[in-house]
């Protein structure tokens, strides 16, 4: 389909020669800009379908400053520039283009680079669109059905997780009353459950001064640290605010009803950028649910619903998690699972990152699950573990006799994903040329085995996965940039182990039990000490090494409690200068953690023989006064 397209170039020659190859494909150019202020001038009276834009220019703006500005007017663009070395590629990949081709370039690559930048937009267009009519449905669904009570409320805040990653969220439902009791403050304890932050933590002036911040802004509003610090004027309250729940990131938006009634919907984030237009565009579309919404919810309010203690909350509250195998719940992690329940149910291809053993291939999975495509195969290759001249006959098959060798026709992996999903791990270390078919096969989907006379339709959903900074690659000639562009649509960055260290004790229980049962044998707990030592160290191997050193313990530990686990000596005393203060667990945390396995252990029996206490080798009363200090619920460890 032709596209209307604004070059920005103050090469003549050139600007005329591309215009020339872009209307021989079918598209229409409708002008070509030869400065920043010459492009916002003629983006303002047409609107390009894309803006072709290079980044050294006439005057003293670059490409670059009018990408910023392109962004902020939601109008797509892509850059075309000599300049590909690693600090412009940087600055580039910042203003979040829809690609990047590298000149000098071929009429093929042009036509390529701008089929790729359509595709992504449109995708992202698509998804948008499809997501906000998702949102509004699921929304309306739990008014109209659930919105009788506390639960119901956190079925309300459970619909914006695919579409708002969040840890902590304020529904301040009336904000004139000056009344702390309608400003309920939750905090993610998991993918799907909550607890009430402490509400000692601040007093009800803080509140207000909470809820006079927040109060200046009459439409949506996304806001990071620095800037909410700088609305508050340096405000100690906000700071301490911003400190205690580790924020970074806001979006709100005000809501009104009852004729004049003020309430906000704020969702805070540990992510640094968490938020941008699109976070707040996805509340606009949804104002006049809300209001319905908050009129319910200022009603259960008043009748004393969200009193602590009241019906249905208990601070622990436990949707079903559709994330059974993934453990941990830090704020990070729950950021990955958000980003991941929002692309599953889209075509949309998704390149995931990470260092080694961060756990991406359960992501990929993951994502496959919960996409319409479970039913059909994901299939998974190791790029990195095939050897470099069969890796093109393993994706794509071959006929018998299509090389010296291919004695029988073979299906590649591709065709064998076909309908289903194909997970390319470790992309990084793909041969170049092999990545040249591999754009082709995306591109078109469709391929033609090796030795093969005709092609061969294919439908499949793209994983990727790297542990690599790809980007870097490019800058490096190792990937090639349009492959790059193609393939990231949606990027999921999985943090490393020593970056969400709360994660360690659940992990740690977890494997316990796993590998328990793979051995048949007694489920162990680990001591205080040996909790400490795991959070000190540094993982490099990531969850996988955590893994390993969990199972090779539960093999060579011949009592119920391992006392002390061995690491790698080299790698404690590295990771002993490595660890930032905050990075260590707190002693709440790290007793909860025992306490919790001590129970699991013990089946839930706290004294008497073989009890919690015991193992603890504490008195019962003691154990008990503890977990009602740490608030250890102990029927919800059994659900
Ligand atoms: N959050 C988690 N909860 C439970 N197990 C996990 C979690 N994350 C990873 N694992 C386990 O850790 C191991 C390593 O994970 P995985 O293979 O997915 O990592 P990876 O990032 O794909 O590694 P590589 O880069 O080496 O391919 C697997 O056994 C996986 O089941």
């Amino acid at each position: 389909m032709p596209s209307k397209l604004l070059l920005v170039e103050d090469q003549f020659i050139q600007a005329v020669h591309l215009s020339n190859m872009l209307e021989k494909a079918g598209h229409i150019v409708l002008g070509v800009a030869q400065s920043v202020t010459e492009a916002i001038e003629l983006v303002e009276n047409q609107t390009p379908d894309m803006v072709l834009v290079d980044i050294l220019l006439k005057g003293d703006l670059t490409g670059i400053d009018l990408a910023k500005k392109l962004n902020k007017s939601d109008v797509p663009f892509l850059y075309i520039s000599a300049n590909s070395n690693e600090s412009t590629l940087t600055l580039a990949k910042e203003t979040e283009p829809y690609g990047f081709l590298v000149k000098p370039y071929r009429e093929n690559d042009i036509l390529a680079a701008l089929d790729i930048a359509i595709y992504r937009h449109n995708q992202s267009v698509d998804i948008k669109t499809k997501r906000i009519s998702r949102l509004q449905k699921e929304l309306s669904f739990v008014i109209e059905h659930d919105l009788n009570s506390l639960v119901g409320v956190e079925h309300f805040l459970a619909a914006f997780h695919s579409f708002i990653p969040f840890t902590d969220v304020v529904l301040d439902v009336n904000a004139n009353d000056q009344n702390p009791s309608s400003f309920l403050h939750l905090q993610r304890s998991g993918f799907n459950s909550y607890k009430r932050a402490n509400s000692s933590d601040f007093a009800v002036d803080d509140t207000n001064i909470l809820r006079n911040t927040f109060g200046q802004f009459s439409d949506v509003f996304c806001l990071d640290n620095k800037q909410l610090l700088a609305l508050a004027d340096g405000d100690k309250t906000i700071k301490a605010f911003i400190d205690l729940y580790n924020i970074s990131s806001v979006v709100g938006v005000p809501v009104f009803y009852n004729n004049g009634v003020r309430g906000n919907l704020l969702f805070f984030s540990a992510e640094q950028g968490a938020y941008h237009q699109a976070e707040g565009n996805i509340l606009r579309s949804v104002i006049p649910l809300l209001t319905m919404a908050f009129k319910r919810i200022d009603e259960l309010n008043n009748e004393g619903s969200f009193a602590p203690g009241a019906l249905g909350y208990d601070g622990r509250h436990s949707g079903g998690n559709k994330f059974k195998n993934i453990i941990g719940s830090s704020p990070k992690l729950l950021f990955v699972l958000d980003q991941v329940s929002q692309v599953a149910p889209f075509e949309t291809t998704v390149i995931i990152e990470g260092e080694t053993g961060v756990g991406k291939e359960g992501i990929a999975d993951a994502i496959h699950q919960l996409s319409a495509r479970n039913k059909n195969p994901v299939v998974k290759i190791n790029c990195a573990a095939i050897p470099r001249d069969l890796i093109e006959a393993e994706l794509f098959g071959y006929e018998k006799g299509g090389f010296t060798g291919a004695t029988e026709r073979r299906i590649g992996k591709f065709e064998q994903a076909n309908g289903g999903t194909i997970f390319l791990d470790e992309i990084g270390e793909m041969p170049i040329d092999v990545q040249g078919k591999l754009l082709r096969v995306i591109q078109e989907r469709e391929l033609e085995r090796i030795g093969g006379k005709g092609t061969i339709k294919i439908d499949v959903r793209i994983i990727a996965a790297t542990n690599r900074n790809l980007y870097k690659e490019v800058g490096a000639g190792n990937f090639r940039l349009d492959l790059y562009y193609r393939l990231n649509v949606f990027p999921i960055q999985i943090p490393p182990l020593r970056d969400r260290k709360e994660d360690i004790p659940a992990l740690a229980a977890y494997f316990l039990s796993l590998h328990a049962e793979k051995y048949n044998a007694q489920i162990k707990v680990l001591s205080s000490k040996a909790l400490n030592q795991l959070s000190k160290y540094s993982w490099p191997g990531n969850i996988r090494e955590l893994q390993h050193v969990i199972e090779r313990h539960v093999l060579i530990s011949n009592e119920d409690v391992i006392s002390s686990v061995d690491l790698p000596e080299e790698a404690i005393r590295e990771s002993v200068d490595d660890v930032v203060p905050e990075a260590f667990l707190s002693m709440d945390e790290l007793d909860r953690a025992h306490i919790t396995s001590a129970l699991k252990k013990a089946n839930g029996k706290i004294s008497g023989k073989g009890g919690a206490a015991e193992l603890l080798q504490i008195p019962p009363n003691s154990l008990s006064l503890k977990m009602k200090k740490l608030g250890i619920a102990w029927g919800y460890l059994f659900e």
